[in-house]
């Protein structure tokens, strides 16, 4: 007999909605927009054709509409990986569990999605005000390593070169490595992006290498992340939740890529005056390679 969920862990409100999404399925559409910022759902809705709905909890926004006759939901996830497993798990229960009966579907369906977000750029030659699309995620976070089947979705032997390589402090969570999906990085690698890839800090500061007031443990570690090199791959920048995204996209079975607007260049030293055009073109551009 299939398995019944348990109220305390799929929780619903009292709407049928799931906990912190406010959506109930048949609202989210089958291609997703995630973006960091709550914001910026209204700069992608903003090219939508039509809206349907637009939901609020806490930080998570979300909006489903219809852009050039496909349906489109965007979601913002806030910041952290913490908030990506919450976003994802809750995602995928809204087209994967019958919420009647607490029950995993006979079918399994997988969603597309594509994060748009912010970055900073650990390579000189990236520079600000450039857009990267991510062909791999390294998870500073160690959300991935909780989870069954982790090993079976990550590049374990680009996590034991770099973990060599780095000296890795063994205070700090394991790095995971996953991979986008082959298929969106097809669609999506059309528009000449650069492509790296990028690491998902457990922070903006200390664990991105910055420092204000505070002494970091590795003051060497961002000259060392930026020199590494594995097969033809190098690590082109940081931000907050891709490697979340593609690891839970990956166990449960959806397609997942980012593309960055990279806002500020840490070897130059520089920060973007106005990123925001860029961002509005990189919507455009995502949405209509997913149309
Ligand atoms: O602009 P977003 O999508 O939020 O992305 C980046 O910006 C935030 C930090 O300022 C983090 O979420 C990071 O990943
Ligand atoms: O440097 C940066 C810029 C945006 N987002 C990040 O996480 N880091």
């Amino acid at each position: 007999m299939a398995r019944r969920i348990e109220e305390s862990e799929l929780i619903l409100n009292g709407d049928g909605s799931i906990f912190h999404l406010h959506l109930k399925p048949g609202e989210l559409a089958d291609n997703i927009i995630l973006v960091g910022d709550p914001g910026r759902v209204e700069t992608v809705t903003s090219f939508f054709d039509t809206v349907e709905l637009v939901r609020k909890n806490r930080e998570f926004v979300s909006a489903t509409g219809i852009y050039k006759g496909t349906r489109f939901s965007v979601i913002a996830t806030g910041i952290g990986t913490d908030n990506i497993d919450i976003v994802v798990n809750e995602l995928d229960a809204l087209v994967n569990i019958d919420f009647e009966t607490r029950t995993v579907h006979k079918e399994h369906k997988a969603l597309r999605m594509v994060r748009i977000g912010t970055s900073g750029s650990l390579q000189k030659d990236l520079p600000v005000d450039s857009c990267l699309l991510s062909s791999k995620a390294i998870g500073f976070d160690g959300l991935l390593n909780f989870y069954a089947g982790r090993n079976e979705v990550a590049d374990l032997d680009f996590e034991q070169q770099f973990k060599e390589s780095m000296a890795w402090n063994p205070l700090l969570a394991s790095p995971y490595v996953v991979d986008a999906s082959k298929e969106l990085l097809d669609k999506l690698s059309v528009n000449g992006f650069h492509q790296g890839v990028t690491i998902s800090a457990p922070g903006f500061y200390g664990p991105q290498g910055r420092m204000l007031r505070l002494g970091i443990q590795d003051v060497d570690i961002n000259e060392k992340i930026s020199t590494f090199k594995y097969e033809q791959y190098k690590i082109t920048n940081y931000e907050m939740e891709c490697s979340a995204i593609y690891g839970l996209s990956k166990l449960l079975g959806h397609q997942a890529a980012t593309v960055c607007a990279i806002i500020a260049n840490r070897q130059a030293g520089e920060y973007s005056k106005d990123y925001k055009p860029v961002i509005k073109h990189l919507i455009e551009k995502v949405l209509d390679s997913l149309v």
